[in-house]
């Protein structure tokens, strides 16, 4: 692993150090496990080894910025998909952290705060969270926008960036953090990064590339480079786009309406049209295969693999997992019978709270990253578009066992069925026509909402306990 200290290019002198993440280290070790982002959860961080460091303003002033790519060493693994320890001994994860240093904290900063230095090259200093802060935010918008390169970071950008717009940093619980710019931009800052093609950035571009209007397309990004990392190819470490001004997103909306005792069909169907129109886009920017019998068996032995990973993780899952396996049995049956399908690269992890409506109506859909616990490579397969209808289906049914009171099951079977036909009516292929495919899709999702809440969210774990008893069907469970 490199130790690398970057020399900027362009941009201020680097002061940094290794001396640097050593001063740092007691404090992030008890901070880092605390943020939302962090997916190392329930595994002690025993160490942090540097990645790349990058000075984007210098200690002497007033403020001081630091870029760190930092590697978390947890020895032991997650099981694959469940994040639970089984032994597998793991390098641990890399993080992407904007470190500020100040003198003393502002008042309005606090939530921020990280700790004080004690020790090394930042000793009597307080180093804190710098995306709170405008100023570093900015500092960031600047070389987006003048498309500069420091260190070994890469500042590119696509489109004009008006500069002095206002940075805010959103609040929202995310796997990622966001800034919002002027209500123009939203820059989107990758947590546990990867080296490689992030879908995040690159289904986005291949859409705008297409002329599909659903997405944001891509305004900037930042890359780390591989020189600078000792990984094999540069890291995605940051994305810009349009920010959809005054939107709502799905998850809020439906929410509302039902809670006013609404239908929430029409907008439904608005989402099923939105999630076709996406896949032709993708289908049409982007390579797809035909999966045979030999691509099947694998689709089904990794469904197969991830359930037996969860049920070892989350016990309640256990009584049910004979009956779900015999959702992926019938699938392997039917591709044993010759049945084929199209795979095509698919949003990975979609659902309400990744689609956007804007106060005229329209749908977007945003969010391409994947399921965040998936090896990268395993994002970027093709796959049966049904995934992601798998996905929305789920949503309407967590809706429905969200809004308090009985579960409003009628109200999610209208949505279903009219997500079906939207996706139907803008050229997808009715999902309802292959139950076979769509019920292992939604069973292989429901099983990973049950690992999902068990790590994140305990008390929602019933919300998919129920799908899955629903999936399971009548049985000895
Ligand atoms: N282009 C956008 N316009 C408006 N709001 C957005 C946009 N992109 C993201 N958001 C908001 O930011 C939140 C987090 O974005 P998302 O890409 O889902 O991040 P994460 O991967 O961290 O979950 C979304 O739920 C949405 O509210
Ligand atoms: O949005 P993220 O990429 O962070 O996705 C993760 O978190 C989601 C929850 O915030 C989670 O979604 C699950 O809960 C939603 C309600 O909060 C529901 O609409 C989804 O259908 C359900 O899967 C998602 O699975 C996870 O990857």
């Amino acid at each position: 692993m490199s130790q690398a200290v970057t020399r900027s290019t362009t941009g201020p002198a680097t002061a940094a150090g290794p001396g640097l993440l050593a001063s740092l280290d007691p404090l992030l070790r008890e901070w880092l496990p605390r943020q939302r982002w962090f997916a190392g959860k329930g595994r002690p961080v025993t160490g942090f080894s540097l990645v790349a460091a990058t000075e984007l303003l210098p200690l002497e002033g007033k403020l001081g910025l630091y870029h760190l790519l930092v590697r978390a060493h947890q020895p032991l693994a997650p099981v694959p998909g469940a994040g639970v320890e089984d032994g597998i001994p793991h390098p641990g994860d890399c993080y992407q952290l904007l470190i500020g240093v100040r003198e003393a904290l502002p008042p309005r900063l606090a939530p921020a705060l990280i700790g004080h230095v004690h020790d090394g090259p930042l000793a009597g200093r307080t180093v804190y969270e710098a995306l709170y802060d405008p100023r570093p935010a900015e500092v960031i918008l600047e070389a987006l926008r003048t498309q500069a390169r420091i260190g070994g970071l890469r500042f590119v950008r696509r489109d004009e960036i008006r500069p002095d717009l206002v940075p805010r940093l959103m609040t929202a619980e995310q796997s990622n953090s966001s800034v919002v710019y002027g209500d123009t931009f939203i820059l989107k800052l990758l947590r546990r990064v990867v080296p490689g093609t992030n879908p995040d950035l690159e289904l986005p571009l291949a859409l705008a590339r297409e002329g599909c209007p659903r997405v944001p397309p891509p305004t900037a990004w930042v890359t780390a480079e591989a020189a600078e990392t000792g990984a094999e190819e540069p890291y995605v470490l940051a994305v810009l786009q349009p920010f959809v001004q005054g939107a709502t997103d799905g998850w809020e909306l439906a929410l509302r309406e039902l809670a006013k005792g609404e239908d929430f069909s029409a907008e439904a169907r608005a989402l099923g049209r939105a999630t076709a129109e996406v896949h032709t886009a993708l289908a049409r920017a982007l390579p797809t295969v035909t999966l045979g019998h030999l691509q099947l068996q694998s689709l089904v032995e990794g469904m197969t693999a991830r359930l037996e990973a969860a049920a070892q993780a989350v016990p309640a899952l256990r009584p049910y997992a004979p009956a779900l396996h015999s959702a992926y049995e019938a699938l392997a049956d039917l591709a044993a019978e010759g049945h084929t399908w199209t795979a095509q690269r698919v949003h990975g992890d979609l659902h309400l709270g990744q689609c956007l409506r804007a106060p005229a109506g329209d749908w977007s859909l945003i969010d391409f990253e994947g399921e965040p616990a998936r090896p990268l490579a395993e994002r970027r397969m093709a796959q049966p578009a049904v995934r992601d209808v798998a996905g929305m289906l789920r949503s309407f049914d967590y809706a429905a066992h969200s809004a308090g009171g009985p579960p409003a099951l009628e109200w999610a079977a209208a949505c279903r069925a009219a997500y079906c036909t939207g996706y139907a009516e803008a050229g997808g292929n009715d999902p309802r026509t292959d139950p076979v495919l769509l019920r292992a899709c939604e069973t292989d999702k429901a099983v990973y909402e049950v690992v999902y809440e068990a790590r994140h969210r305990p008390d929602w774990l019933a919300v998919p306990l129920s799908a899955i008893r629903r999936l399971a069907g009548p049985g000895p469970a």
